[in-house]
């Protein structure tokens, strides 16, 4: 008897246990073969308003393996409910069933999932295939859900395919398939697993009455030659030929169950096979090997832990992705828009931070204090920049008496030049700015770090490497020589761009137009007229900087030169551009600087000096201010720059979550069938939120290459027109990272509500959906 027992030990797919230890209710038992269902006084109650429906009424039976049962009865009669029943897709009301002696009504729903993935095979009316997927890939679903291996799956897959005439149509879609040969993928799909239990609802119901028949033969086989349990529901009493017992259903009740062939005969057509396990394919090793394999999922499926394989979910989502791209173009599109704005942002906001600070750099060292001669009329920080309040002038006397505050280690007045740089025709114009007295050059960081040429050369130019570069491009133009004042240069400016180093040695001429303040300082433009221009020497090139610099005594003359007028209006006539003695400027006027630094001995000096320099009326800011304004004010920009990109993932978002919603709708009956084929409510609650991820992971890197894209443009347009020496934007790798990390993070938070939803479908509503 054990060897007739569906579940036996030579059933390795069928992870539960077979003592199901039962006699037999109604006459079959006695053919000494087990029940492999057993349902006793079902119920089942549909509410629908106030009504109470009906569906199953006190139904008890027993089915046998080797058999095919033919449940017949009129429309609303509870057939479908029945076999839902049966299958663990539904719920019973009250009453029990047993199946392969194991109460699947008090089973928990991920239990309840392993049983429908492991013990039963469905087979609906309209098929129920997934119409993108292959005929093959079709049968394969319910094995890639249990976690069967690749080679394995498709070993089997084929074995079934060609069991039912249908090697040929493998790689067809279902609609490129007859109503006949799609309801023979199903039932290859329904045994893939090699389930013991087949229920078919309806299987001929959308097929003509040849096709119709062919199904029926089939199921026939199926049950007498695996042995299997298979049970169809029908109203046309021409099938009924093909069944080996008929029971009819009115009301959710039976009304007669008739055995048409003697259940002996069914016993003994199933006692000759090994239930389940051989399948008469032309495949001699196919069967047996698929089983084993299939096995090896099945007990952790048994115990209900079992989980669809995530390799599983990868590829249906890709799939589903991969179906519906453009829909996944449009929705990524939202999220990659998001991503962009918002790497743009913070990338724009880190490049004019690091220019900043970098910048800062240059002002000098930290024990530098900025003079100005406006006293600060408020704020912080940027103070010294706001050219207002009384004024006092910054005397060389003045000078002097600052070098002599206490903590003060030495000053020296500062100016910045705008300057018309002319070289072989090419004129550029340029902002200068001095050097510190030579004196002073040995004080760390108060000299610009050169990137080619050395210190120290006095008469000497440094360029900035935009300026180079500015004078060399011109060089296509300046061939004819116009205005060429410097008679020694020759050389570099050719058609081709030459390197800014091979500017080291050529003399430029300069002409100061007018000159302000340093940087910080700030002040009044202060235009000088017609100033003869002075050849200068390059004696280096300086990058990461707007400036060019020139010594000290050369800014000191033109400062004495512009400045002696007391500021305000234009300097006196340009002959005085040379070799006046520091303090002593035209028509004895003194000479008032534009704006100062002044060196403190050590860092906690600074603060104590800058408020006595404060007292004397001047204005002060130190590169440690500044330092911390800076610091804060950009913070509040990138988290401002951040927050504008992060409303635009936002939406981005908000659209994930309606397209999804969308896709569930339409998806409801590819939840079904996966819901029937095994697959748990977080299962597909997972298959959707890896779907939102994987359009999200992909919104997010193309969200990263274009605001990349963007801002590299930002950089060159920068350079290009505004001769921007400092990238605009900069993209750390943490901000690729963060970027696609926000594009999946927010897909995933806008498919979080879709996907329970589609995790929350009732299977039997889902598979009903249209
Ligand atoms: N989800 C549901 N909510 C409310 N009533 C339902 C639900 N499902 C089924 N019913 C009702 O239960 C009864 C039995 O339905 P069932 O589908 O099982 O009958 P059937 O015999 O399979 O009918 P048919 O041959 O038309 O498919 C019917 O009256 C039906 O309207």
């Amino acid at each position: 008897m054990s060897e007739t027992r569906h579940g036996n030990s030579g059933h390795d797919a069928d992870p539960l246990p077979a003592d199901v230890g039962v006699s037999g209710g109604d006459g079959a038992g006695a053919a000494g073969v087990e029940p492999v269902l057993i349902l006793r006084g079902v119920r089942k109650h549909y509410r629908r308003g106030s009504e109470d429906i009906v569906a199953a009424a006190d139904v008890s039976l027993e089915l046998y393996p080797g058999t095919l049962t033919c449940i017949l009865g009129p429309s609303g009669g509870g057939k479908s409910t029945l076999l839902h029943l049966m299958g663990g897709m539904d719920r019973v009301s009250g009453g029990q069933i047993l199946a392969l002696g194991r109460d699947i009504t008090r089973m928990k729903a991920d239990e309840l999932a392993a049983y429908r993935r492991t013990a039963v095979g469905f087979v609906f009316q309209s098929f129920h295939l997934l119409p993108t997927l292959t005929a093959r890939e079709n049968v394969e679903l319910p094995m890639l859900l249990a976690g069967v291996p690749a080679p394995l799956r498709r070993q089997r897959a084929e074995a079934l395919l060609n069991r039912f005439g249908l090697g040929d149509r493998a790689l067809h879609r279902p609609g490129e398939l007859s109503g006949g040969q799609a309801q023979r993928v199903a039932v290859a799909r329904a045994l893939a697993l090699n389930p013991p239990l087949l229920l078919a609802d309806e299987p001929t119901g959308n097929l003509d009455s040849q096709s119709g028949h062919e199904i029926m033969a089939l199921l026939a086989q199926v049950a007498h030659e695996d042995g299997r349990t298979v049970v169809v529901v029908t109203h046309n009493e021409e099938f009924v030929a093909y069944a080996d017992r008929v029971v009819r259903i009115r009301d959710g009740r039976i009304q007669s169950d008739e055995w048409r062939r003697p259940p002996q005969a069914a016993a003994a057509a199933a006692a000759t096979r090994s239930p389940g396990v051989q399948m008469t394919d032309t495949s001699a090793e196919a069967g047996p090997a698929a089983p084993a394999a299939v096995g090896r999922g099945a007990p952790e499926a048994a115990a209900g832990r079992s989980a669809v394989g995530f390799q599983a979910i990868l590829r249906l989502a890709a799939s589903a992705v991969r179906r519906r791209l453009g829909r996944a173009v449009l929705t990524g599109s939202g999220i990659a828009i998001g991503v962009a704005a918002m790497v743009l942002l913070i990338g724009i906001g880190a490049g004019l931070k690091s220019g900043v600070v970098r910048g800062l750099a240059t002002l000098g060292p930290l024990t530098s204090i900025t003079v100005s001669p406006y006293r600060q009329t408020g704020g912080s920080g940027f103070g010294g920049l706001a050219a207002s309040g009384p004024q006092t002038p910054i005397t060389p006397d003045a000078l002097r008496r600052l070098a002599a505050l206490p903590g003060a280690k030495a000053a020296y007045a500062t100016a910045t030049f705008v300057a018309r740089l002319t070289r072989s025709g090419t004129q550029v114009e340029a902002d200068v700015v001095n050097l510190p007295p030579a004196s002073l050059w040995h004080t760390e960081g108060l000299l610009p770090t050169l990137a080619a040429g050395r210190w120290p050369a006095a008469g000497g130019l440094v360029l900035a490497e935009s300026t180079a570069k500015a004078l060399l491009s011109g060089g296509t133009a300046g061939g004819s020589g116009t205005g060429g004042a410097g008679g020694a240069t020759t050389g570099a400016g050719g058609g081709k761009q030459a390197s800014p180093q091979s500017l080291i040695g050529k003399a430029v001429d300069v002409e100061v137009q007018g000159m302000t303040g340093n940087v910080l300082g700030g002040g009044a433009f202060t235009p000088a007229a017609s100033m003869v221009p002075v050849q200068l020497r390059v004696i280096g090139i300086v990058q990461g900087t707007a400036f060019s610099y020139v010594s000290y005594p050369q800014a000191l003359r033109w400062m004495e030169t512009i400045g002696g007028g007391g500021g305000g209006s234009a300097g006196p006539a340009g002959g005085n551009h040379g070799g006046l003695p520091p303090g002593q400027a035209g028509a004895g006027r003194p000479v008032a600087y534009p704006g100062a630094v002044v060196i403190a001995r050590s860092i906690d000096d600074v603060s104590p000096l800058a408020e006595r320099i404060g007292k004397l009326g001047y204005g002060t800011t130190t590169v440690q201010d500044i330092l911390k304004s800076i610091t804060k004010a950009f913070a509040v920009i990138q988290a401002g720059l951040g927050v504008i990109g992060g409303i635009a993932l936002v939406v981005a978002g908000l659209m994930i979550g309606v397209v999804l919603s969308m896709s569930v709708l339409e998806r409801r009956r590819e939840i079904g069938i996966l819901r029937a084929v095994g697959a748990r409510r977080r299962d597909i609650a997972r298959l959707f939120l890896v779907e939102a991820a994987v359009i999200g992971a992909a919104g997010g890197v193309a969200g990263v290459a274009v605001g990349g894209g963007a801002g590299w443009l930002a950089n060159a347009m920068t350079r290009q027109f505004a001769h921007a020496t400092q990238a605009l934007f900069v993209m750390p790798v943490w901000l690729a990272v963060l970027g696609i990390g926000f594009g999946v993070a927010a897909s995933l938070v806008a498919g979080w509500a879709p996907a329970s939803r589609a995790a929350r479908l009732h299977p039997v509503e889902a598979l009903r959906a249209d």
